[in-house]
């Protein structure tokens, strides 16, 4: 098995990912130095998943906290039921959070790492592509609220994270292809490689030990490394550049989506349509050609993901979408692209331009 690979995160508080399979006793030398106590926040779904995990942490005080699976994780009651467990086990400020599982739990337990005593050492060892490439990498934590998405939440970097490939090896199929959205998503907004690698392999092929898998998860990483070492906040990027915006491609609409199914619609599902989506919008701005709004349609879509979706009316979404993050006053705003790799912002589009975009992904082609 080729050896593991290490992206390094150069923010002002730096850490490595690693990647590889099979890597779980990487696990010890990502943990800051003089810790003696481990939280393990995992939903109870994945409770097979922590057997591995006692002898790799032989020596230190460990104690698992069983979360909700998935986003039923990601609400204020499950943090404050996580907060008196640590207040419970006299939690130190030298102690640490180890989360495993996918984005959900990695967002949930980074928010509960970032709050008790106001910040306690995270290590990250995500267990699905999609919290690989995006979630478990870049320091974003949060929780839902009813107003929407990702709403309550606080910038807090992991110490490490571990990518072991390995436990993709449960992962269902419809799992890895979600996943694959926010991949894809990187093809369009930096790494055209990412594209070419999707357009020429056989889908069926992108398994757990696919080599052109591994390549796959390490370019996203790599594109959400180089980005949030630009701008960890989201405060603005350089030159026209979207900074740390521009990993929200597609998620106006798609975290509006997620909302109005009641989160019933994956993450990378949402994002593969929301891309589409802003493609159009570009499109209708006069600023992306029409070959390339297809090739946002037929690379989601080769790998399993929608381009289209109308389950909800655009009064809803559009009232979501005015409490999106970018949004600065009344003024929506998006990220779009020029061509693939020029992200730019695409501020106060009008209502009939995002209409008809969104009447444009109703018709399946
Ligand atoms: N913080 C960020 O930067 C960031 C980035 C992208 C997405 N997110 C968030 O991540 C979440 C989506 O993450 P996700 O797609 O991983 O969803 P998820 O965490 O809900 O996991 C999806 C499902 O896979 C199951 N699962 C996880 N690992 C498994 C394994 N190894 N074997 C079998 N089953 C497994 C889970 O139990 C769950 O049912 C969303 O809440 C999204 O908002 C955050
Ligand atoms: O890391 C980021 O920044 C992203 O925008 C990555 C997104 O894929 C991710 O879904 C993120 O959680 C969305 O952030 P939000 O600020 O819109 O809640
Ligand atoms: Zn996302």
């Amino acid at each position: 098995m080729t050896a593991p690979t290490v992206i390094h995160v150069a923010t002002a508080a730096p850490y490595d990912v690693v990647v590889g399979h099979d890597v779980l006793d990487r696990l010890r030398d990502l943990l800051p130095a003089g810790v003696q106590r481990v939280a393990i926040i995992s939903p109870e779904s994945l409770e097979g998943l922590l057997d591995p995990f006692a002898e790799r942490l032989e020596g230190l005080d460990v104690i698992v906290l069983q979360v909700p699976d998935g986003e039923e994780a990601k609400n204020w009651e499950v943090a404050a039921a996580c907060w008196e467990s640590l207040g419970e086990e006299g939690f130190t400020r030298s102690d640490a959070i180890v989360t495993l599982g996918g984005g959900a739990t990695t967002d949930l337990g980074g928010f509960v790492a970032a709050t008790w005593l106001r910040g306690v050492a995270v290590i990250h060892v995500p267990t699905t592509v999609l919290a690989m490439v995006d979630a478990a990498v870049g320091g974003k934590t949060g929780i839902n609220t009813p107003a929407g998405k990702n709403l309550v939440g606080s910038f807090h970097e992991p110490a490490g994270v571990l990518c072991d490939l390995a436990l993709l090896d449960t992962l269902p199929r419809e799992e890895i292809v979600a996943g694959l959205g926010e991949v894809v998503k990187c093809g369009f907004i930096a790494d055209a490689r990412i594209l070419e690698l999707v357009e020429t392999t056989e889908p069926s092929e992108l398994t757990p030990d696919s080599p052109v898998l591994r390549e796959l998860v390490e370019r996203a990483i790599q594109v959400k490394a180089d980005v949030v070492a630009d701008d960890l906040k989201e405060t603005g990027g350089r030159d026209g550049h979207p900074g740390r915006e521009v990993l929200n491609y597609g998620h106006t609409l798609a975290h509006a989506i997620e909302k109005a199914t009641d989160y019933r619609i994956r993450h990378g599902e949402a994002v593969a349509i929301g891309c589409v989506f802003v493609a159009e919008l570009a499109s209708r701005a006069g600023a992306l050609s029409a070959d390339v709004v297809e090739r946002h349609r037929s690379a989601f879509g080769r790998v399993g993901l929608p381009t289209s979706w109308q389950e909800a009316s655009f009064e809803d979404l559009l009232a979501t979408m005015r409490v999106d993050k970018k949004a600065r006053g009344n003024q929506l705003r998006f990220v779009v692209i020029e061509d693939i790799g020029r992200p730019v912002v695409l501020a106060g589009p009008s209502e009939d331009d995002l209409r008809a975009s969104y009447d444009a992904i109703g018709a399946t082609r």
